[in-house]
């Protein structure tokens, strides 16, 4: 038995690739440059605005001196509206629900900012007692700092984190947390190749693995 769960966010609860995906091309359209596919930003997801940012000026071709400029632009922009075109993968809320007699976690590279007004658009707020997002701190994952914080903030037991990515299996591992990783997300490393307690491809079966 766990006494709390701590989530990622992006690619994990929600599919916000969409959401993204349009905030990134309205700064390029406003910047003058061609849109990018939906795929390849899709597979910038999971390590907060400035990783993002970095790898849509590396496929563009922008100046690195916007850098700051651009993360705070699509900040402003994603926390005015963070959820039009984002969904809760099937089996989310159920499951959610499901566990709702634990505290619940939240553990995120996005920012604090757009994460609340997510939630919020989603009818969540309530939902998590611990927010830790990619500014709370200044690192982020795959830093293991930002999940040791959510654990102490939820009251320091034995926790799952549960996760989609790359990023958060290398958190986990340095956390010394167990990971459930959902299959569904932005991964792009087999599942097989990522280090991980168990792991499921959807939200029905996922509260039978914390029990
Ligand atoms: O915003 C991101 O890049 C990733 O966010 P996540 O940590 O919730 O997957
Ligand atoms: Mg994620």
């Amino acid at each position: 038995m766990v006494d709390a769960v701590i989530f990622d966010l992006d690619g994990t609860l929600v599919d916000s690739a969409p959401d993204i995906h349009s905030g990134v091309n309205e700064l390029l359209a406003a910047e003058g440059v061609a849109p990018l596919a939906f795929a390849t930003v899709r597979s910038f997801i999971g390590g907060g605005v400035a990783v993002l940012i970095t790898r849509v000026i590396a496929a563009t071709g922008l100046p690195a001196t916007r850098h700051a400029d651009l993360c705070s632009r699509f900040i402003a922009r994603y926390e005015h509206d963070p959820g039009g075109l984002t969904r809760p993968y099937d089996g989310v809320e159920a499951a959610l629900d499901a566990l709702a007699d634990l505290p619940l976690g939240l553990c995120t590279n996005k920012p604090e900012g757009p994460t609340r007004a997510l939630l919020a658009h989603l009818g969540w707020s309530g939902r998590f007692s611990v927010i830790v997002g990619g500014d709370t701190l200044a690192v982020r994952k795959p830093d293991p700092a930002p999940l040791a914080l959510a654990i102490q903030q939820i009251g320091g037991g034995p926790v799952l984190f549960v996760g989609d990515s790359e990023v958060d299996a290398e958190t986990a591992h340095r956390a010394g947390v167990p990971l459930l990783l959902f299959s569904g997300g932005y991964r792009s490393t087999p599942v097989a190749d990522l280090a991980h307690r168990a792991a499921f491809d959807h939200w029905q079966d996922m509260p039978a693995l914390v029990r």
